[in-house]
């Protein structure tokens, strides 16, 4: 009871924040959002109610109406609409980050856009349809001195970093495996879903599995040497576009990591559906195993279980974390947060404090956005896909 009360005020709380008074000591930090984005409420608006520091200032969509019904709905003081919006919220003297949730596809476009106007960059994941873009938004970010981070959400939240606090104490022993499932059944997303557009970055491996890549990379703390095997299966509309994926790699020291994702897992059997959706891990140790679930969402629900065996003695315990004082020692000792704080809340934390100059410890660097980038091309290209189709953006800037 007690347990189903607390997730029951968690969720209220994180759906429903309290609006905390904005600071007056500094500026505010002016966001401007691009594209009137499902996403974009969650990971930014919501958040941003309880950042002092900051206000969501602007939107820009297609549509002029879209985008002034969106401003109204979030009390967002200017809407930019039609054709050339984007560029007017850019080109707004008053907005000092641009949040970029647009399709995959687009992310390289709009996000060399913003850093050539000058704007630090919130950039949702993955962060391009290809390494090489993600290399050049990057390399001009570092050139401007502007903030970019691709917003790998869950990394900022105290869970996944008690799992790699545990893992690195050496309490389950030498890490032998990493298995992940990240899968929603099939009907959950319409066939319309930016998902399923092979142009705009489609593809179950673009979505889910480069949580898993960034997650596994994190956690095993290497990135991989070569993909053992990789198979996809075809959305219905476009084959390019993978609606599930399925990988095994082979890590340093003899790690293997395995996952499967899909934008919709086929019924079981052909007939039985899956009615919820995964989200989970499982490592295996040469002492004991760790089993995490719905690492995506933990504010909501989350359990870790650790399992170790001692001679014929075994032991399990589970962990639940929401707060940065359950890691214990280290990383998160100075961090803000609280039970109903998001993953994305925690990650408009250090995004800004990143912004004032103050360097948190968590962080998502450019090898690592590259690295996994990477990691997603070696797989397309053993399951025998192309690579999500390289922007027709031409770049200015000598930053390439
Ligand atoms: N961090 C997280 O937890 C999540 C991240 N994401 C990421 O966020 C991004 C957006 O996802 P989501 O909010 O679900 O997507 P939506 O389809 O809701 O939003 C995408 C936005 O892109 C704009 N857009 C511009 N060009 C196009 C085009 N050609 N076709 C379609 N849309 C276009 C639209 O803006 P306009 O209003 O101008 O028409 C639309 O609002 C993706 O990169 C996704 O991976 C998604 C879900 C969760
Ligand atoms: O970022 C995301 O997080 C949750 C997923 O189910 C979703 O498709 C994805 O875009």
């Amino acid at each position: 009871m007690a347990a189903f009360l607390g997730f029951l005020n968690r969720s209220y709380t994180a759906l429903n924040p309290p609006d905390v008074p904005r600071s007056t000591d500094s500026p505010l930090i002016k966001f401007g959002i691009l594209g009137a984005a499902k996403i974009a409420s969650m990971a930014l608006i919501s958040p941003a109610k309880t950042h002092p520091d900051v206000v969501v200032y602007g939107i820009a969509a297609r549509d002029l109406e879209r985008a002034q019904v969106f401003a109204k709905k979030h009390g967002i003081e200017k809407a930019y609409g039609g054709p050339d919006a984007y560029q007017q919220l850019l080109d707004d003297p008053q907005i000092d980050v641009v949040y970029n949730p647009l399709p995959n596809g687009l992310h390289y476009e709009w996000t060399m856009k913003a850093l050539l106007a000058g704007k630090h960059v919130l950039l949702e994941k993955p962060a391009a349809n290809t390494s090489e873009e993600t290399k050049h938004m990057f390399s001009l970010a570092k050139e401007k001195g502007l903030v970019l981070l691709e917003a790998f959400h869950y990394r900022f939240h105290p869970v996944i970093n008690r799992v790699k606090q545990i893992i690195d104490s050496g309490e389950i022993g030498k890490v032998k495996s990493i298995e992940h499932l990240f899968t929603v059944p099939t009907g959950l997303l319409k066939s319309d879903d930016i998902r399923f557009n092979f142009s705009l970055g489609g593809g179950s491996l673009m979505d889910e599995g480069c949580y898993i890549l960034n997650c596994t990379r994190f956690l095993i703390g290497s990135e991989p040497i070569s993909v053992l095997s990789a198979s996809a299966q075809g959305a219905d509309k476009d084959p390019r576009v993978d609606q599930t994926t399925t990988a095994s790699l082979s890590f340093p020291e003899d790690v293997t990591a395995t996952f499967t994702c899909s934008l919709g897992l086929p019924p079981r059997f052909g007939f039985i559906p899956h009615s919820l959706p995964k989200n989970e891990f499982k490592i295996i140790g040469e002492k004991g195993e760790l089993f995490c679930t719905f690492w995506i969402i933990p504010t909501f629900y989350h359990y870790v279980e650790v399992t170790t065996k001692d001679g014929d003695t075994t032991k399990k315990r589970t962990e639940k974390v929401y707060r940065p004082q359950d890691v214990e020692s280290g990383m998160m000792r100075n961090w803000m947060g609280g039970e109903w704080w998001t993953t994305y809340r925690y990650q408009l934390e250090a995004f800004v404090d990143r912004l004032k100059g103050r360097s948190s410890d968590i962080w998502i660097s450019a090898e690592d956005s590259i690295g996994n980038m990477r990691a997603i091309e070696m797989i397309y290209e053993k399951a025998g896909l192309p690579s999500r189709p390289t922007s027709t953006f031409q770049s200015p800037s000598k930053a390439q």
